[in-house]
């Protein structure tokens, strides 16, 4: 596909964001560097095509209208420098599994939606770490910067973004693959999950519920927790925007703009001012997108947001992801729901609860507690359930691997077992084991929280 550069619209998505102001970018320090690598990738071929794009909108919009649920997951920053190519299957594995408990526990088919092929750059609370003195630029993620805490690893490097691109299309044929491949197949995500309920610490009442979703098997009547055998969509924050924009491409057939860097980019917490340089780019493409919602949302922020990124208010088009901590969610939450069903918006509500329940350990790791994860789920259901809206989904940080990131869980992480496995470059990670417990623990929780008629009665 041509990058139509030379086209109006296409100008517009190239040349909006950038008379306005851009939070969370990179000072790049050589601007013929940024050139060259953004000619690169102008140059370059989309990672995802329109049509898929549209797909997704359309999957989303089933999770709207409260008839789909959308599962996404994966790291909080994938690494340049992993040879670990088998990962990949592993939370692709593990995202199917997901799918699986949830879709039984929602009675719904499920969209599934990695952080996988682009979620590489980081937004910042601070622009600078100092260790012992030494204050260096802070680590941004693998498309900007290096992790190692030395000056030459700090300094950006605009290059990253084209190793990014490379990077992320061996990842696709990787999820290609996987996805193709009988480990995508309808009985391997419950082998697995009777694999796991056999040795959970809660046995019993976990092997009673793989039991359940077995014998409510094609549950849904697609296969094995996808909402379509093998469909795996790929997302990431779309932060940096000299990336974004350099892959945007115009559809042909439609002349509409697209991100062709992923199917789903989501706006941070940090960077949705509505002013803001993210919003102007996210405003002009066609993909589905997603903004996160923190603790200090204003409804009327959220209304004018929603305005400017679904003007057309079409179904699919936007979800709202909510991070509020376990603490802030019930008392946050409702306000913003009533306000955009007051409003006749079509959104889809989601939760991370991931980023709002970050906390430091003695050891001084960035790490979670699975209480709180699961508590900040569960009050999200709460709130939905309780204003007859629809739970649409979870976006979690997850990785099918055996990490210690996250304390907490079936086993029992403390404090002191984090260094052993701790491998994430930003924030902690739910491993295989803990993602799940979370999905079984929530099923368990929802037969309480649920109202008498259920989930169908609470969404008449
Ligand atoms: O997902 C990313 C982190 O939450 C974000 O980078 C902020 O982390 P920090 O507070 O360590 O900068
Ligand atoms: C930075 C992230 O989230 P948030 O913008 O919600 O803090 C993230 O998803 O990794
Ligand atoms: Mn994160």
């Amino acid at each position: 596909m041509t990058p139509l550069l030379d086209l109006p619209s296409a100008h517009a998505v190239h040349t909006g964001w950038r008379s306005r102001p851009a939070a969370q970018q990179p000072a790049w320090p050589d601007p013929a560097a940024l050139e060259s690598a953004v000619g690169t990738l102008t140059a370059s071929a989309p990672l995802v095509l329109p049509r898929a794009c549209d797909l997704l909108k359309s999957r989303l919009a089933a999770v709207a209208r409260g008839e789909a649920f959308l599962v996404q997951g994966g790291d909080c920053a994938e690494s340049l420098d992993s040879a670990d190519t088998a990962a990949v299957g592993r939370t692709a594995s593990t995202l199917q599994q997901l799918a699986t408990v949830f879709g039984y526990m929602m009675s719904l088919p499920v969209v599934t939606v990695a952080r996988m092929a682009g979620q590489y750059a980081k937004p910042r609370s601070a622009g600078t770490e100092t260790r012992q003195g030494v204050e260096l630029p802070v680590y941004r993620g693998d498309a900007v910067n290096g992790h190692a805490f030395t000056a030459a690893a700090r300094a950006p490097d605009p290059h990253r973004m084209v190793r990014v691109h490379r990077r992320s299309g061996a990842t696709l044929l990787l999820v290609r693959a996987h996805c193709a491949s009988e480990q995508a197949g309808p009985g391997y995500a419950l082998d697995a999950l009777r694999k796991f309920a056999a040795g959970a610490p809660e046995r019993a009442r976990y092997e009673a519920l793989t039991q359940e979703i077995e014998r409510a098997g094609g549950f849904i009547g697609t296969g094995g927790g996808w909402h379509t055998p093998g469909e795996l969509f790929m997302s990431h924050e779309g932060l940096l925007l000299d990336y974004e924009s350099a892959l945007t491409r115009v559809d042909t057939a439609t002349g509409r703009p697209y991100a062709t860097s992923g199917h789903l980019l989501w706006i941070g917490e940090r960077t949705r001012l509505l002013g803001g340089a993210h919003v102007e780019y996210f405003s002009r493409i066609s993909n589905p997108v997603a903004v996160k919602v923190g603790p200090g949302a204003e409804a009327d922020d959220l209304m004018r947001l929603i305005d400017r990124l679904s003007p057309g208010d079409e179904p699919g088009r936007l979800t709202l992801v909510a991070r509020m901590g376990a603490g802030r969610v019930r008392e946050v939450l409702p306000g913003l729901v009533e306000r955009v069903a007051a409003e006749g918006r079509t959104v889809a509500w989601v939760s991370d609860p991931m980023h709002g329940n970050t906390i430091g350990s003695p050891s001084g790791h960035k790490t979670r507690r699975f209480d709180d994860i699961l508590d900040e789920l569960a009050g999200f259901f709460e709130v939905l359930l309780g204003l007859g809206a629809h739970p649409g989904g979870v976006h979690l940080e997850m990785t099918g691997d055996d990490v210690t990131e996250c304390v907490g869980g079936g086993a029992g992480i403390g404090f002191a077992d984090l260094p052993e496995r701790y491998r994430s470059v930003c924030d902690p990670r739910l491993n295989r084991d803990q993602s799940l417990d979370l999905a079984y623990r929530l099923a368990d929780l929802l037969d309480a929280v649920r109202p008498p008629g259920g989930v169908e009665e609470a969404r008449r």
